[in-house]
């Protein structure tokens, strides 16, 4: 896969204007987890925002807080993790809402309808013992007044738009008859069915194949063009986030250090985290010895007291008298380019 960055992503047509009103906006999000040996701060003063039609990148190493930030979106956290700072503007199609502090049941209406989710592992996200047809009936009963033979037919449309061989039969096909691949077709059927605003799709190509990977993401593009949806792409691969993302929010131990459209943070990152994990990024012109690895390891999250750049520790730039000051900046390079760094680049 080739580092691709342009100007117009291939993904949607939307322009990253700050004039657009903003479909999502989270501001200063805080996570934590509360585990037997202590307080996990998993996510902290988290910024990021997309407008309607936009595709952003989620990008960071394992452990950065990206799945952590979509569950809380989700309203779907783990039961350990709490919400303790922060909002989560969402424009649905009648009013904007806090997605944070909406209750569950307003919530639920919301999933599936306005904003949808595809996870990691297709495998267990569907429902084992129930038809893939029936599992893509269930969100339209819900939120559609479709109804008989009309859900059904809409649901073998789904099927078909997400490229299903021979969408009647597998209709009736449970999730262990089908591949990962077509699992994954199946997860986007349900997400899209009811056309939502904003679609969160968590590594939706871990555990497949390179051919399979490039037919799902290319699905996504296609689908997300068409119904001019907005989408989050969260990935640690950031050579697929700069080919399908307009902008590109990149995170490291729970904080946003960096974010930027795709094309200004290739040409130049100002974060020196961002620097380092475009140097680790493989291209198909780089030899593997070209290759930088990151070195050191994400600090403990858990620790009383957490460097407040939390990068510090692994930077070649850190200077204690200046990266030690609490709070960490953040600072507007533009008004789409934000750093939070005291040294950057
Ligand atoms: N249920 C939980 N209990 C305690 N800590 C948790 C829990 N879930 C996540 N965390 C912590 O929150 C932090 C962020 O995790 P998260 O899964 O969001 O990272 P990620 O960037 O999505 O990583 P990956 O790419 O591996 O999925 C990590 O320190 C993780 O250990």
């Amino acid at each position: 896969m080739t580092l691709h960055p342009s100007s117009s992503s291939p993904l949607t047509s939307a322009a990253t204007d700050p004039a657009t009103p903003q479909l999502l906006k989270v501001e200063n999000l805080d996570v934590e987890f509360r585990t037997r040996s202590g307080t996990v701060k998993a996510l902290e003063a988290v910024n990021f925002a997309i407008q309607p039609g936009e595709t952003v990148g989620i990008v960071g190493e394992s452990g950065s807080g990206k799945s952590v930030t979509a569950f809380t979106l989700m309203g779907v956290l783990d039961r350990a993790g709490k919400v303790t700072g922060g909002s989560a503007l969402f424009q649905t199609d009648r009013v904007a809402v806090d997605l944070l502090k909406e209750p569950e049941s307003s919530l639920r209406q919301l999933r599936g309808k306005e904003l949808s989710m595809i996870f990691q592992n297709p495998r267990t996200a569907l429902n084992p013992i129930r038809k893939v047809g029936k599992q893509i009936t269930d969100v339209l009963r819900c939120h559609t007044d479709l109804s008989g033979a009309a859900l059904r037919d809409r649901a073998i449309e789904m099927l078909a738009s997400v490229r299903i061989p021979d969408p009647e039969k597998r209709y009736d096909a449970y999730p262990y008859e089908l591949s990962g691949g077509l699992c994954q077709r199946i997860m986007i059927a349900i997400a899209l069915a009811c056309s939502p605003k904003l679609l969160i799709a968590d590594e939706p190509t871990t555990g497949l194949d390179v051919t399979t990977q490039a037919t799902v993401m290319n699905l996504i593009k296609d689908l997300a063009t068409q119904q001019q949806m907005a989408a989050i792409l969260i990935t640690h691969d950031l050579a697929l986030a700069s080919e399908y993302c307009d902008r590109i929010v990149v995170m490291h131990a729970g904080h946003v250090v960096e974010s930027a459209p795709t094309h200004s943070l290739f040409q130049a990152p100002r974060h020196p985290y961002t620097a380092k994990l475009i140097a680790a990024t493989p291209e198909p012109h780089k030899a593997f010895a070209d290759l930088i690895p990151i070195t050191g390891n994400l600090p403990d999250l858990k620790a009383t007291t957490i460097p407040p750049c939390r990068f510090s520790q692994r930077c070649d730039r850190y200077d204690p008298a200046l990266c030690d000051q609490a709070p960490l900046v953040r600072e507007h390079l533009s008004p789409d380019h934000q750093v939070a760094c005291w040294k950057p680049l």
